[in-house]
């Protein structure tokens, strides 16, 4: 594939690498590494080993990262749909990483979409906190949302913003902010080779300039003291070093921290940017011809704790007749899940115990992991766990929080093994014969929660949502 790389990025790529660049571009024709990293919302390491219907080796920056070979098909096995696994190549695993996020942090996943850092950050939360995942292109931020839900994700917000909007709603509010930024992609030309006619030197300018707007409103957002990882997929020295080194001229309270694995991470090249600051250094390449996997940078900022603190964002007030959360019909949406969840997920009510956690958006009541927040004016797509449908009184659970539970909390399971053909008719949408007591059933593969079904007159009725079905 070597003669399909553009001549203008071989060139310049010749000229930083030197005596380096027979080795990389000899890696272009090495085969592609494939990467899954396993969910600890729903299953621990240890036990995904031994399950695991592939062969893996580990990750070395990446806990719980591993490769899988060339043929396997992680993506078309029942433990993809119960969100056991998130497909992600091995070098994206590792800005996530980074950010060292710990449970029960305010953390925005700035440009997020299709969720592979978000549902990474969030098994780093545990649950706890609260991750605001944003995209600004709508289409993609329905593909984001829908994989925090297949993880399993209770505390995530989806917004679909700008970082301009976003930085007004709020100012110095977060904890750790990651900025995977649109960038040229030419650490993805091996791994999607269309990414090669995307590609021009005009429009590496360009994702420059928008690195740097991105980075001016995740530095406004982030509280004194706080931490930012900034990773792109691109060799360009203008859209890492001069990123940095730009960013951190106009940002002097903020500074570059090291980060893990040098083993494995070059450092970065103060001298492919202006001006040359040593400091650049302690940012990191991920070379493909260096490592099993992509090309990657990596840099990670910290911010002075001596900078004002913001004022808290703005709260959310009960306002009768509001548009976002109807609070007509909110007590009867609130006595309709509580009722549904005393019947079919007994530990739930004492769990989900904060009556102004529960927002109701025309019907659709979710449990939000911060309810003092007013998301009026911003698009959200999710804002936090859906609960289900509220309809004449009666809840219809979701298919987000059949994949939050586990077998021990419901009332009702029914269990099938990965390889059973019941499983497979249930993921294609069919009904399947079978005695238990009625109601609400929480679907499992092995041990782990997939879906509902509705026990009724010898059938489980499908509620396996129809746009994920199995063809
Ligand atoms: C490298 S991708 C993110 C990948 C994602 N973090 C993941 O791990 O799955 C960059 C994202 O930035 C979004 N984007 C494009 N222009 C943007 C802008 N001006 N501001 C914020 N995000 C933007 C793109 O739509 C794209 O989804």
């Amino acid at each position: 594939m070597t003669q399909l790389l553009p001549s203008a990025f071989t060139e310049r790529m010749r000229t930083l690498l030197q005596e380096e660049y027979e080795a990389f571009v000899a890696s272009y024709e090495q085969p592609v590494f494939h990467g899954l990293r396993v969910n600890p919302l729903k299953v621990d390491r240890e036990r995904f080993l031994k399950l695991s219907p592939f062969s893996l080796e580990p990750v070395a920056w990446c806990v719980n990262g591993f490769r899988y070979p060339e043929g396997a098909r992680p993506g078309k096995h029942p433990y993809h749909s119960a969100g056991l696994y998130y497909l992600q190549e091995p070098s994206a695993m590792s800005a996530a990483e980074c950010l060292q996020a710990q449970p029960g942090e305010t953390v925005l996943d700035l440009c997020a979409a299709p969720g592979g850092k978000s549902t990474q950050l969030a098994a780093a939360l545990q649950g706890r906190g609260l991750l605001i995942a944003n995209e600004i292109h709508p289409v993609r931020a329905r593909i984001l949302s829908e994989n925090l839900e297949r993880c399993g994700v209770p505390n995530a917000v989806v917004t679909n913003e700008t970082p301009e909007r976003l930085m007004d709603r709020f100012p110095k509010f977060f904890d750790r902010i990651l900025v995977d930024a649109p960038c040229s992609g030419e650490g993805m030309f091996r791994k999607l080779p269309e990414a090669i006619e995307e590609w021009s030197p005009e429009k590496v300018t360009d994702c420059h300039l928008m690195q740097i707007d991105i980075l001016d409103a995740a530095a406004a957002m982030l509280k004194p003291g706080g931490t930012i990882v900034y990773s792109t997929c691109t060799f360009a020295p203008l859209e890492n070093e001069q990123s940095m080194a730009t960013f951190l001229e106009r940002h002097p309270e903020f500074s570059l921290i090291p980060l893990p694995h040098p083993e494995h991470f070059a450092p970065g090249h103060p001298e492919w940017a202006t001006p040359a600051s040593d400091e650049l250094a302690q940012t990191a390449r991920l070379w493909p011809h260096l490592l099993n996997g992509e090309g990657h940078y990596l840099a990670k900022l910290q911010k002075s704790m001596d900078v004002e603190p913001a004022e808290a964002p703005k709260k959310r007030k009960e306002k009768r007749g509001a548009k976002s959360s109807a609070p007509a019909g909110r007590k009867e949406a609130i006595a309709a899940w509580r009722s549904f969840a005393a019947e079919a997920i007994p530990c739930a009510n004492s769990l989900l115990d904060n009556d102004h956690a529960f927002l109701l958006f025309g019907e659709q009541l979710y449990y939000s992991p911060a309810p003092e927040l007013d998301w009026d004016g911003i698009k959200v797509l999710r804002v936090g766990l859906h609960l289900g449908t509220v309809k004449k009184n009666r809840l219809e659970p979701s298919h987000a929080l059949a994949l939050t539970l586990t077998a021990d909390e419901v009332a009702r399971t029914a269990s099938f093994s990965a390889d059973d053909p019941s499983l497979l008719r249930y993921l294609k949408g069919e009904a399947l014969s079978r005695e238990d007591a009625t109601g609400w059933t929480l679907v499992k593969v092995d041990d782990f929660s997939i879906g509902w079904g509705k026990q009724a007159d010898g059938q489980l009725k499908n509620h396996y949502p129809k746009g994920l079905r199995w063809l």
